[in-house]
């Protein structure tokens, strides 16, 4: 859907404390997770708190085309009626997955060894962005695909007939490759195994167990191993979604660089291979603290409570901590220009593949707004300039990007003077109410209608 309307400019003012609860939606993650599994199962799967962002809807949208009865039941309950592993039914139309990554990863994948074909597309952003990570190791199970050179969409990729389990040794950091082998292995006989050399989010490993496929996960010399025994008849699940830390990590360091301001974000997933961001704010120095830390749905979830600190010093985040807030770059690098010092990010080349490429975008806007940012390949550097002294006044091009558009806004709030985006349409893949939340803590945002 993004990239499909007309931009929509927004200007973040300077603003006074924010203050008060902010409950941000459901985990993107895990949200397009529940859909495709509870296609995947016989019967009926009941979801609760699921994300209603673009990205996830155009999943829900698929699995319609590909036979699942997909309900929209009202403030985020959701069933889904599935069709059983392997019982997908060729769909009639161009599967359109709009701006996300996950979401037409993650379906190649679950399609791949069912022998029906399939058209995939998707906004500006999504059709410059590399598919052959996910279709060679699709190609190991027997299926075909073909697309734009380079691997890019729009893509045609005919499933497997007669599909064999593999054993891939994911090449780059990535759940989405990886939860594609899997899905993809469930249609397959025999045992699939998945081998990464670096631990990225788990949520496929953890919810294939939860509707009762045989995984086990072992971490080796090698690496983590995931073994998937292909062709279980998956059983519906009721799923509450938690929270998503992706999401909370705006309010979080809007918080955290606002003069005066102490905002609780209550519910966050708090899987370790999702928080890093936190970890890294937490060794910043900032006045970030988990209050009520409890384990909802098989997930470790808490109350986040962020409070304005003055005293962050930029430090140089750890490589091995990439994959694990890999998302959060963007603002880490607001926060970063607001630290007293240089904040280093190393082993992050997987930002340059993203909605856009997060390094160029972010030193884009960083520097037209009066901070200064180095950047390699593989790495980039903010030098801060203490609290309140990043000089804002500028326009960022957002790129398609959501993550890039929150970014800048949060930026913003505790520059000295105002930031703005050239389109923050984008926002709505991921966080639809995001405006309405941060004016309720007291941001100003401003839609600058042409
Ligand atoms: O599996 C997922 O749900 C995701 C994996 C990550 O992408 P990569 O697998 O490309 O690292 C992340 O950036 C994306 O927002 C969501
Ligand atoms: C990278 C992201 O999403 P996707 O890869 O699903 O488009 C993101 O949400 O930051």
């Amino acid at each position: 859907m993004s990239g499909h309307g007309t931009p929509i400019p927004m200007t973040s003012h300077p603003c006074g404390p924010l203050t008060g609860t902010a409950e941000v939606p459901g985990d993107k993650s895990i949200s397009h997770r529940s859909l495709i599994l509870g296609a995947m199962a016989v019967g009926e799967t009941r979801i609760t708190g699921l994300l209603e962002g673009e990205d996830v809807l155009d999943t829900a949208k698929a699995m319609r085309a590909f036979g699942a009865e997909v309900t929209d039941h009202g403030g985020g309950e959701w069933s889904v009626h599935g069709v059983g592993v392997g019982g997908f039914a060729e769909p009639d139309q161009v599967i359109d997955c709009g701006n996300s990554g996950t979401g037409v990863r993650l379906i190649m994948g679950a399609m791949a060894t069912s022998a029906i074909s399939a058209t995939f597309t998707g906004d500006a952003s999504l059709n410059k962005r590399p598919m052959a990570r996910v279709t060679d190791p699709l190609a190991l199970f027997g299926a075909q695909s073909v697309g734009r050179t380079g691997g890019r969409l729009p893509m045609t990729i005919v499933g497997a007939a007669d599909p064999v389990p593999v054993k891939y040794e994911v090449p780059v950091p990535s759940a989405q490759v990886k939860s594609a082998v899997l899905l993809a292995g469930l249609n397959a006989p025999g045992k699939t195994v998945v081998i990464e050399a670096e631990a990225t989010r788990d949520h496929s490993e953890r919810m294939l167990a939860g509707f009762g496929a045989e995984i086990t996960v072992e971490d080796t010399d090698e690496g983590r191993v995931i073994t998937l025994t292909g062709r279980p008849e998956l059983k519906p699940q009721i799923i509450v979604v938690p929270r998503d830390p992706s999401s909370a990590a705006f309010p979080v360091c809007a918080a955290l660089i606002t003069p005066g301001s102490d905002v609780l974000v209550p519910g966050i997933g708090l899987n370790p291979t999702r928080a890093g961001l936190f970890t890294t704010l937490r060794e910043m120095g900032a006045d970030l603290t988990y209050e009520n830390e409890r384990e909802e749905g098989g997930e470790p979830v808490a109350d986040l409570r962020a409070r304005y600190s003055p005293d962050m010093k930029g430090i140089s985040v750890p490589p091995e901590r990439a994959a694990s807030m890999i998302d959060e770059y963007p603002v880490l690098s607001v926060v970063a220009a607001n630290a007293t010092g240089t904040t280093m990010m190393g082993g992050v080349k997987e930002l340059r593949v993203k909605e856009s490429d997060r390094i160029d975008a972010m030193a884009r806007g960083l520097r037209v707004n009066g901070v200064t940012v180095d950047e390699g390949d593989d790495w980039w550097s903010v030098d801060g300039l203490g609290i309140g002294n990043v000089p804002g006044g500028g326009t960022c091009e957002s790129f398609l990007d959501h993550r890039i558009a929150m970014s800048f806004m949060v930026m913003g709030m505790g520059a000295k003077n105002p930031v703005g985006v050239d389109d923050g349409g984008p926002i709505a893949t991921s966080f639809p109410i995001f405006e309405p939340l941060m004016a309720g803590l007291g941001a100003r945002l401003q839609r600058n209608n042409r």
